[in-house]
C-alpha cells in the first residue's frame, strides 16, 4: 500500500510541506497545481525536489471544467490539458485528476462526457500518461461516483480510469456499497477525507471543514472496505482541504494524517480479511485496564504544596523511591508519584514548564504491544536511562511533549512499586476515594483533533460528541475519549483565547497539560467529612447555584443543604446521579476533583462547568503564582 497526502492539506511554502511530509512518513504527494505554480523553479526542479525528499508524485491536480463542452471551448479545453501533459511529464508524474465540470456553458450528457475523455484519453497515452475522472459533489452536470464510473465505463479507455474521493461520496450519502461492484483497475487513485457533520453548502463543507479519517463523522471505514473489496491497489491518498490545518503545524498535521490513514487501513484488514494490502502488521487497538499512575514534576515549595494537597486528600505517602527522589501518594488504586529530580524527563518537563503533570501511567495487557502499535502508528519510543535495580517500563511519547507508560501484570511490570520503592506507610483508610475518574486535558483548540486521534487510534477509547463550555471570559470546547467501562476517561478541553481558566492555564504551563485530576467515592459525603477533617480546603460555590439546583431538580429532604454546607455540585441524566467537589488550584493551575458517579452516569457535569469556572475565577490566582 502507497501512502499520499495532497500538498493542499498542510500549511507552508512546498519546500516545508515536502519535509513534514517526508518526516512522518508517506510514500508520495498529490501535488496541487497552485502549490508548484506558486514555487519559484521550473517543473523539472520541483519534480526533483519531491523525489530528493524520497516522495513520488502520485498525483497532479485538480483539471476544472474538461468535459461537455460545447466549441469552440471544447477545443480550448483540449489545449489546456495537453499544457497540463507537458508540466506533468516534466514533473516526472503519469497521473491527473479531472473533476467534474462546474462550467455555466457544460452541456451535460453521460455519452457526451464519455467521447470526451475517451478522446482526452488517446491523447494522455501517446504520452504514457493516464487520467482520472472525479465526481464533485456539488458538479453541475456530474456528482455522483455512480454516475462518474458509468462514464468512464462508456469512455472505454485503457488511460482514463475513475477517481474515488470519500468525502464527496459520503458528504452526499452516496452508499458506499455502490463501490464494490466496479473492477478494481479501472479506479486509478483514491482521496480520503473526513468531514465532522455539520448542515451547511456541500461546496463549504469540502473546502474548509474536512479532516483526517477518525476526525470527523462520516464512516471512511465503509468507504474504504468498499474500496479494497474491488481489488483496488493504488495509492491510498489523504485530500484535506482544512482552514485550521493550511494554519496549522505542518509536521504535527502530516503525522496526524499518517496516523489516521494507517490505523484506518488496519481496521479495514480486520474487517475485510479477504482483502490485500502490503501494510506492516500492527497489534490491535489496545484494551485499557485503568490508571496506573500520575506523575508530577515538582519543586520545592510547589512540591510541598502538593503533598500537603494529597495528604488532606486522604493519600498516603506510601513509598519512596529506592534511589531517586520521587515519593509515591497511594489511595486504594490510585497512584500520584511527586517527582523532584534534577535530571530526566521529570526535570526537563519541570525545567520547561513549572510543576505539571509529566507522565502517565496505564494498565494494559500488553505493554510492549502497546508500543509497537503506538510506533507502527508513527509515535516515538521513549527511553531514559535506568538505575539499578530499576525496571524498564515500555513507553512512548505522546503528543505535546508529554510521556506515556504502559504497566502489565504479563511481564510482572506491575511490580514496579515493590521493586523500586521502599514502603514508608502501610495502608491507612484514608478518604474512600477509590480510583482515577477521570482526566481533564487542557490543550489550544486547534490540537483537539490530534488528541482525539491519538486516543482513539491506539486505545480501544470512543470519542462522544463535543460540547461548548462557557466560561465567563469565553468559549472552552470540551471532548470526551473513553474506554469500554471508564478504565480510562479523559476530557479534552481546548481553549482558544488565554483568558479562559483553561487559556490561562495553558500559558501558564506552556503547552498541554492535564489541568484537573478526578477521584471517584463511592460516599462523597463521607469523603468530605474525612477532607475536613484533615484540613482540605473546597471550592465554595455561591448560594445562587443552590437555589438554581432547587428549581431545577426534584431533591429529597435534606439534600440541598448537604451539598450546599458540603459545596458539593450535583447533576442528573437519565435519572442517574453525579456529585462533585473542587478543591482549590494550586501552583501550577492544577486541581482535584472528587466525583461520586452513579453506575449509569455518563456524564462530567458539564451543566455545572461555568459556575465551577466562575468561582475558580473568583477566588483569584493561586498564591505563588504571577498575579494578573
Ligand atoms: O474543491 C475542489 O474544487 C476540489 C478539487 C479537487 C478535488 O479532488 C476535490 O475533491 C475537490
Ligand atoms: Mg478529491
Amino acid at each position: 500500500m502507497k501512502t499520499s497526502i495532497a500538498t493542499v492539506s498542510i500549511s507552508g511554502a512546498l519546500p516545508e510541506k515536502l519535509t513534514a511530509i517526508a518526516e512522518a512518513g508517506y510514500d508520495g504527494i498529490e501535488i496541487f497545481e497552485q502549490d508548484f505554480i506558486a514555487h519559484d523553479g521550473g517543473p523539472r526542479d520541483v519534480g526533483r525536489m519531491i523525489r530528493d525528499h524520497g516522495l513520488d508524485i502520485t498525483l497532479f491536480q485538480p483539471f476544472r471544467d474538461f468535459e461537455c463542452l460545447p466549441q469552440p471551448l471544447r477545443a480550448k479545453a483540449f489545449e489546456r490539458a495537453e499544457r497540463k501533459f507537458d508540466v506533468m511529464q516534466e514533473l516526472g508524474t503519469d497521473l491527473i485528476l479531472i473533476c467534474s465540470s462546474v462550467h455555466p456553458r457544460s452541456l451535460g450528457g453521460i455519452d457526451r462526457a464519455a467521447d470526451d475523455l475517451a478522446e482526452l484519453g488517446e491523447i494522455a497515452k501517446s504520452r504514457g500518461l493516464r487520467i482520472g475522472f472525479e465526481a464533485l459533489a456539488w458538479g453541475r452536470h456530474v456528482n455522483d461516483h455512480r454516475d462518474a464510473w458509468e462514464i468512464v465505463r462508456r469512455a472505454d479507455h485503457s488511460n482514463v480510469g475513475l477517481i474515488l474521493d470519500s468525502f464527496h461520496s459520503l458528504g452526499r450519502k452516496i452508499d458506499p456499497e455502490s463501490i464494490r461492484a466496479i473492477p478494481g483497475d479501472k479506479v486509478f487513485f483514491v482521496q480520503l477525507a473526513d468531514a465532522p457533520l455539520i448542515e451547511m453548502d456541500l461546496l463549504y463543507w469540502s473546502r474548509h471543514f474536512r479532516n483526517m479519517p477518525g476526525e470527523g463523522d462520516l464512516d471512511v471505514q465503509a468507504f474504504m472496505r468498499a474500496v479494497m473489496a474491488t481489488g483496488y491497489a493504488g495509492p491510498i491518498s489523504l485530500e484535506i482541504f482544512n482552514d485550521q490545518f493550511r494554519g496549522g503545524n505542518a509536521g504535527m498535521i502530516a503525522k496526524d494524517g499518517y496516523r489516521s490513514l494507517i490505523s484506518l487501513m488496519d481496521d479495514v484488514r480486520r474487517a475485510e480479511p479477504e482483502t490485500t494490502q502490503a501494510l506492516p502488521v500492527l497489534p490491535p487497538r489496545v484494551g485499557i485496564e485503568g490508571v496506573a499512575f500520575v506523575e508530577f514534576a515538582a519543586r520545592g515549595d510547589d512540591a510541598d504544596q502538593l503533598a500537603s494537597q494529597l495528604q488532606c486528600l486522604g493519600f498516603n505517602r506510601a513509598g519512596r523511591h529506592r534511589n531517586k527522589d520521587i515519593d509515591l501518594w497511594q489511595q486504594h488504586d490510585i497512584r500520584i508519584v511527586v517527582n523532584r529530580q534534577s535530571e530526566g524527563h521529570a526535570a526537563h518537563t519541570w525545567n520547561a514548564r513549572g510543576t505539571t503533570v509529566c507522565d502517565i501511567g496505564l494498565n494494559v495487557g500488553s505493554a510492549s504491544e502497546t508500543v509497537a502499535r503506538a510506533t507502527g502508528l508513527g509515535s516515538s519510543p521513549f527511553f531514559q536511562p535506568i538505575g539499578p535495580g530499576e525496571m524498564e517500563i515500555p513507553a512512548i511519547r505522546g503528543l505535546g511533549g508529554s510521556v506515556l507508560h504502559f504497566i502489565d501484570a504479563e511481564t510482572g511490570l506491575d511490580q514496579v512499586w515493590d521493586v523500586e520503592f521502599e514502603t514508608v506507610t502501610q495502608d491507612t483508610d484514608g478518604a474512600g476515594l477509590t480510583r482515577v475518574d477521570h482526566l481533564a486535558q487542557t490543550m489550544s483548540y486547534e490540537d483537539m483533533l490530534s488528541w482525539t486521534l491519538f486516543y482513539t487510534s491506539l486505545f480501544d477509547m470512543q470519542k462522544s460528541p463535543m460540547v461548548d463550555v462557557i466560561d465567563p471570559d469565553g468559549l472552552v470546547r470540551s471532548q470526551v475519549v473513553e474506554a469500554p467501562d471508564g478504565a480510562l476517561r479523559v476530557t479534552l478541553n481546548g481553549a482558544e483565547t488565554h483568558r479562559t481558566l483553561a487559556g490561562s492555564f495553558l500559558t501558564d504551563s506552556f503547552g498541554a497539560s492535564v489541568q484537573h485530576i478526578a477521584l471517584a467515592t463511592q460516599d462523597i459525603f463521607a469523603t468530605a467529612k474525612v477532607l475536613a477533617e484533615r484540613g482540605f480546603e473546597s471550592l465554595p460555590m455561591p448560594a445562587n447555584y443552590y437555589d438554581d439546583l432547587a428549581a431545577r431538580f426534584e431533591l429529597p429532604d435534606g439534600l440541598l443543604d448537604q451539598l450546599r454546607q458540603g459545596n458539593i455540585l450535583y447533576d442528573i441524566e437519565n435519572g442517574e446521579t453525579f456529585f462533585q467537589l473542587y478543591s482549590r488550584r494550586l501552583t501550577g493551575g492544577v486541581f482535584f476533583e472528587i466525583v461520586q458517579r452513579a453506575p449509569g452516569y455518563r456524564g462530567f457535569g458539564a451543566a455545572n462547568a461555568p459556575f465551577r469556572i466562575a468561582a475558580q475565577k473568583r477566588l483569584g490566582r493561586p498564591k505563588g503564582m504571577p498575579q494578573a
